[in-house]
């Protein structure tokens, strides 16, 4: 039986998830909770390998279904080696991106479909899914400026996509939201670091007491 918490956080690139989800992770350790933070793609050995292929800027030849197909590989090496075992031990997992960005970026703005993306990722993640998603909106103009500003050598091949598809990104997103609201809570993302860290926490929290 799985005994643990499962949140991840989405949204456009830039949108500020993984420097809140570092001081909360660290805030909601010093408090005694249980946390284990990690990442897509990524988060384990193999995954991270795969998500060097993935995110190679001279990769540019790598077809839509291609690129679908190792996140969902990635994926699966996570789920199965670090995020399946943290939660049957019962701890509160804080992951950067999960199913919906397979979703939003490979079947809503590269167009191969949401249905034929789900497929390939119910058959990755089985029914492993997260007890609570917060979504970061942002304008995907304000993400990849903040990107560009402070993260400029670490461009990866996603970021370097026209604006056109990160517009893409951000109106799948907003769809999504619509169809799981229970599961998916928006917080907006163009604010300061410290008050969208407040709502992000007062969020994770308000499922914590629940359980
Ligand atoms: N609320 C904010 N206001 C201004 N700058 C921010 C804010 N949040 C994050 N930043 C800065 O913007 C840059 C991108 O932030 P971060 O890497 O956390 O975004 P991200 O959503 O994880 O992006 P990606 O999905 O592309 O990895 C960082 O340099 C960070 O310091
Ligand atoms: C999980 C996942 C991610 N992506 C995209 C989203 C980002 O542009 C990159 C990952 O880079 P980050 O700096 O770690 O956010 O990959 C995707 O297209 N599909 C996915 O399933």
């Amino acid at each position: 039986m799985v005994k643990g918490t499962f949140i991840t956080v989405e949204g456009p690139d830039g949108a500020g998830k993984t420097t809140v989800l570092n001081i909360i992770a660290e805030e909601l350790a010093a408090e005694g909770y249980p946390i284990v933070q990690t990442r897509e793609p990524g988060g384990s050995p193999i995954a991270e390998k795969i998500r060097q292929i993935i995110l190679d800027k001279k990769h540019t030849e790598m077809d839509p279904r291609t690129e679908a197909l190792l996140y969902a590989a990635a994926r699966r090496q996570h789920l199965i080696e670090k995020i399946i075992p943290a939660l049957e031990k019962g701890n509160i997992v804080l992951c950067d991106r999960f199913i919906d960005a397979s979703i939003v970026y490979q079947g809503f703005a590269r167009k191969i479909g949401i249905d034929e993306v789900l497929k390939i990722n119910r058959f990755a993640i089985e029914n492993t899914m997260p007890d609570l998603t917060i979504y970061f909106d942002i304008e995907p103009k304000i993400g990849l400026e903040r990107i560009q500003k402070h993260r400029q050598g670490e461009m990866n091949r996603l970021d370097l996509e026209t604006m056109e598809f990160h517009k893409m990104v951000r109106e799948g997103y907003l769809q999504l939201l619509d169809r799981f609201p229970d599961r998916i809570k928006k917080v907006m993302a163009d604010r300061p670091i410290e008050e969208v860290k407040t709502e992000v926490k007062k969020l994770i929290l308000s499922l914590l007491v629940k359980r």
